[in-house]
């Protein structure tokens, strides 16, 4: 059978690190109702005055990680798109981004017209979020339905605690922490609390500090932190860590709403004060490096432990195209249930 493909989806990039092509990326990120949950008329008049001074910032951040190819997430995820055409037998293995190019109406619309009738999208997040997993689902289905194409869908799952997707992180993670470190700090990606709490009818997340490890199967099917928490103890279990030797934190707040918590910032320099001075840092939101990490942590969030007392900060690569990842996906794809 080779008329079923495989389509890999990440969150995508500005198309360069000019102004305007960054001020074009961050209204179509943010204007999507997922990412900034307000009313129209309030999103509207917030992301247009984060769109007055964020562009600029954003684009000097992206000049100073971009690579002579292009962005890193979008080049990191060509990668992987290549690496998974040696393991998807089906059918073709195509790539899309939620923001920015190559769309999903894109990938979908030229699949149709190729004959492809069935279709594994795979939202590239471990854990799950209304912001990336659930508005990169309902853009797909809009597109099928508005252009009436063909297709149907096997949606791959969230997959914070698979153990092919925990063995792929700690067999990329490895050779960072065989090298001597006094501490490893866990920083996933953050969200407003609203984010959590709307999706929580029963009231649990985030009352007292022991929620997500009391997270009932429902609650943590739909709770970031708790799957986020989930991945770190998985992590950390596989490669044999004491509960001292590592933390979890949530990084890039936007805005002046509450996130989850702890910040990365601020633990940063608690982890400098308490005398840590080898620091490793690992990103397990994100499967491909990015602005995020390459930026956020690897240049500004060194520079701040470093000033904070600390002697080095390492980035660990996130698991982009290794082989154990690579190996993984597929065995995660080729499960993922169709959708109704
Ligand atoms: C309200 C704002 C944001 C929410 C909510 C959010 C959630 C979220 N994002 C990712 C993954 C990525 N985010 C990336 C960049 C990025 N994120 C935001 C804002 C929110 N993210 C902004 C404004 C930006 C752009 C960069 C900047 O100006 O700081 C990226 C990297 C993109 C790249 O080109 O490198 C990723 C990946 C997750 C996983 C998540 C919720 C769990
Ligand atoms: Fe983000
Ligand atoms: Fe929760």
């Amino acid at each position: 059978m080779t008329d079923h493909a495989l389509l890999l989806v990440n969150l995508g990039s500005p198309a360069s690190t000019e102004v305007a092509d960054v001020r074009r990326y961050l209204n179509q990120f943010l204007m999507d109702p997922y990412v900034v949950d307000l009313p129209w008329p309030l999103r509207r008049l917030l992301v247009s005055l984060i769109l007055i001074r964020r562009p600029a910032q954003s684009a000097h951040a992206y000049a100073s990680i971009w690579w002579p190819d292009g962005s890193p997430l979008i080049v990191l995820s060509k990668r992987l798109q290549e690496a998974m055409k040696t393991q998807w037998t089906q059918g073709p293995v195509e790539l899309a981004m939620r923001y920015g190019e190559p769309s999903l109406e894109t990938v979908l619309t030229r699949l149709a017209g190729q004959g492809i009738k069935q279709v594994t999208l795979a939202p590239l997040y471990p854990q799950f979020a209304d912001s990336t997993t659930t508005t990169v689902i309902e853009e797909a289905k809009r597109v099928v339905r508005e252009r009436k194409l063909p297709i149907r869908f096997s949606i791959l799952p969230p997959f914070f605690q698979d153990p092919d997707y925990i063995d792929a992180l700690a067999d990329s993670a490895r050779p960072y922490l065989e090298k001597d470190f006094d501490h490893l700090l866990l920083s996933f990606h953050g969200l407003p609390e609203r984010h959590l709490r709307k999706l929580d009818p029963s009231n649990h997340c985030l009352r007292g500090p022991d929620c997500c490890r009391t997270a009932s199967a429902q609650v943590l099917a739909t709770c970031y932190r708790a799957q986020c928490m989930r991945t770190a103890e998985a992590f950390a279990a596989r490669m044999g860590l004491q509960r001292e030797q590592w933390s979890v934190s949530f990084q890039s707040r936007l805005g002046k709403d509450k996130w989850i918590e702890p910040y990365t910032e601020a633990r940063l320099d608690e982890l400098a004060a308490q005398g840590v001075k080898k620091l490793l840092v690992m990103c397990p939101a994100f499967v491909a490096d990015c602005i995020e990490t390459l930026e956020e942590i690897g240049d500004r969030g060194r520079e701040q432990f470093l000033q904070a007392g600390g002697e080095s900060l390492e980035l660990v690569p996130c698991v982009n195209d290794h082989p154990s990842w690579v190996a993984a996906l597929k065995r995660l794809c080729e499960r993922a249930p169709q959708s109704l």
